[in-house]
């Protein structure tokens, strides 16, 4: 993947939320860190054009976030820090589904890609579920499937692990960890991004600092103590 900032930034209110940066990213699995309010889901947003840069430009492989919306959200998926709000239609299967109906597929290849992705996730056993009945865990890994069966090439979640207990959070973190996508995760669970290619640390709306997880991690142990 190749993510880039040229000099964007975002204002909501006259406040810059995230301050005009210049980056390129590539890693494969990116963890995006601060503290409450930093920027760090505005800059996640940035990204698949959610929020549109109030200055400056943002690329996707090539593709820039305002120019062509449509193609650059067809790349980036987003996982939103509340996986109740992801799942859409009641029924887990006909969620998934609802995700490929842009594409017009034959209803069996349709079906053929549902079960591939409950295969993937082995959460078949959920297909007929309601998703109000799903537990925190298996909510998270129906919203990580109803996102990758569109194939993305990227995902971004927003603190996947939230709210999880330890037997959740291990099936997460494993999940994540086998995916072939590109991902960048903002999360306040430190372990889970501690063995990442590269970690952004935000502060006060600015990238304060990136690198490797363990000195990123230091410096937002020094930030949070000030
Ligand atoms: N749509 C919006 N309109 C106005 N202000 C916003 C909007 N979205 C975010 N902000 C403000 O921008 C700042 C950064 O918010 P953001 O959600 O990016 O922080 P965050 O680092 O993800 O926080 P948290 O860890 O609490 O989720 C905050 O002060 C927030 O109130």
């Amino acid at each position: 993947m190749d993510i880039r900032f040229e000099q964007a930034g975002a204002r909501f209110a006259g406040r810059l939320a995230v301050e005009p940066l210049t980056i390129s990213l590539t890693e494969r699995r990116i963890g995006i860190i601060g503290l409450n309010g930093s920027g760090k889901t505005t800059f996640a947003r940035m990204i698949n054009g959610l929020v549109t840069p109030s200055m400056g430009r943002v690329t996707v492989n090539g593709v820039d976030t305002v120019d062509d919306a449509e193609a650059v959200r067809s790349q980036v998926g987003f996982i939103f820090q509340n996986p109740q709000n992801q799942i859409i239609l009641p029924i887990l299967r006909e969620d998934i589904a609802l995700g490929l109906k842009s594409r017009r597929l034959p209803a069996a290849a349709v079906e053929a890609a549902v079960q591939g992705i409950l295969g993937r996730f082995d959460i078949g056993h959920l297909a007929g579920r309601r998703a109000h009945e799903l537990s925190g865990g298996e909510l998270q890994l129906a919203a990580l499937a109803s996102v990758l069966v569109t194939e993305p090439r990227i995902v971004i979640l927003d603190e996947p692990t939230n709210q999880l207990d330890l037997k959740n959070r291990a099936l997460v973190e494993a999940t994540l960890n086998g995916l072939d996508e590109s991902v960048l995760v903002i999360s306040h669970d430190l372990a889970l991004i501690a063995d990442f290619d590269r970690v952004l640390l935000f502060h006060e709306g600015r990238l304060l600092t990136d690198g490797l997880p363990s000195e990123v991690i230091a410096r937002y142990r020094e930030v949070a103590t000030l």
